[in-house]
């Protein structure tokens, strides 16, 4: 019997196709209440970790569970899980509300859950309709109704965004919160963090098949640093001298020194003391985006890789080199 907890645990998961490593050692949980992100840059891993807990891709190595069991044996799987994973296709013949009957009765669902999950979607007004006219939100909306008819307490959602208008991403953002505050799981995948990160409490981020941050967004926020760009007769002594006073400091490829947690009037009161002309300075917060380019190592491609902004990321000089403030996952 499973254990009925609504949690997903991914342990030591691995997949390689051939030469491909594409999972690596992946761990996490999944827990019920939350809506977990599951972020990573094309091509790293997303898509099959998703199909080996769907019991869709055999692991190489490693195990996933829902509710304490491999996807094949749990009893009902439906009534446990349910999940929109490629963009699916529909009858060309067949109504929203007939096509969604159709997978109930292969369900054993009653037709009332299929028109239920229509009510669930906001796709009542349009149950007659077929959905070859329908918007790329709307197919999304039907593949989404199709994955709650068995009532699940579990979502897993390969991408639901993508390709989504801002109002589908609210609408989408709305409903999955509700399921969550409602007791239950949902796991969702994005390349994008700005179309998830007002969705979702959790994250877990891969790259290259590993994880490398498993956390909420909270934390990633409360990581967010500021800097202070400076440009200085002579960069070498100015770094000295902060590095003295305890600062952690960075050489960017334009000649500035980036000065991390620092505000720019006191790096201009310690230049003074130290005697060192300035020429120029700039305070600078580090985003999400950038600093979620930092974790992926420059495989996302959601921020401009050129530019003093991310480069100067490589080039860590301080005391605490490598030191990524708690960021660092188990990859
Ligand atoms: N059936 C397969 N045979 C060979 N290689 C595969 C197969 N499926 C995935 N891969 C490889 O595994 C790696 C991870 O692919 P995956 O589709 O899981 O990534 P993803 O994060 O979902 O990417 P995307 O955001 O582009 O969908 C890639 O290098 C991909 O080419």
């Amino acid at each position: 019997m499973h254990d009925g907890s609504g949690r997903i645990t991914v342990q030591g998961l691995s997949k390689s196709y051939g030469p491909v490593t594409a999972v690596q050692n992946l761990d996490f949980t999944v827990r019920p209440g939350t809506v977990t992100g599951f972020l990573g840059p094309n091509g790293s891993g997303k898509t099959t970790t998703l199909r080996m807990i769907l019991g869709l891709v055999t692991p190489t190595a490693g195990t996933a569970t829902i509710n304490g069991l491999p996807f094949q044996q749990l009893p009902n799987p439906a009534s446990v899980i349910g999940a929109v994973l490629d963009a699916q296709s529909f009858h060309p013949g067949r109504s929203a509300q007939n096509h969604l009957r159709c997978y109930a009765a292969a369900m054993n669902v009653p037709d009332e859950q299929a028109d239920r999950a229509l009510e669930l979607v906001g796709l009542a007004p349009a149950a007659k309709r077929k959905p070859g006219g329908f918007s790329l939100g709307m197919r999304q909306r039907l593949a989404l109704a199709t994955a709650l008819l068995g009532d699940p307490q579990v979502l897993v959602l390969d991408e639901p965004a993508n390709g989504l208008d801002p109002e589908g991403i609210a609408w989408l953002r709305n409903f999955l919160k509700a399921f969550a505050a409602s007791g239950r799981t949902v796991l969702m995948s994005s390349h994008f963090l700005r179309e998830i990160e007002h969705t979702v409490d959790q994250l877990v981020v891969i790259s290259r098949g590993r994880c490398v941050y498993d956390g909420s967004i909270e934390e990633l926020r409360a990581a967010q640093q500021s800097r202070a760009l400076v440009q200085a007769a002579d960069p070498g002594a100015l770094a000295a001298k902060l590095q003295e006073a305890g600062y952690r400091v960075e050489y960017l490829p334009d000649g500035r020194v980036a000065v991390l947690d620092a505000d720019s009037r006191t790096v201009a009161d310690l230049a003074l003391e130290a005697g060192i002309a300035l020429y120029g300075m700039q305070d600078e917060r580090i985003g999400l985006e950038q600093l979620f380019f930092q974790l992926t190592n420059g495989q996302y491609t959601g921020v401009p890789q050129a530019g003093p902004g991310a480069q100067a990321w490589a080039r860590p000089v301080g005391p605490q080199h490598g030191d990524q403030r708690g960021l660092g996952g188990n990859g």
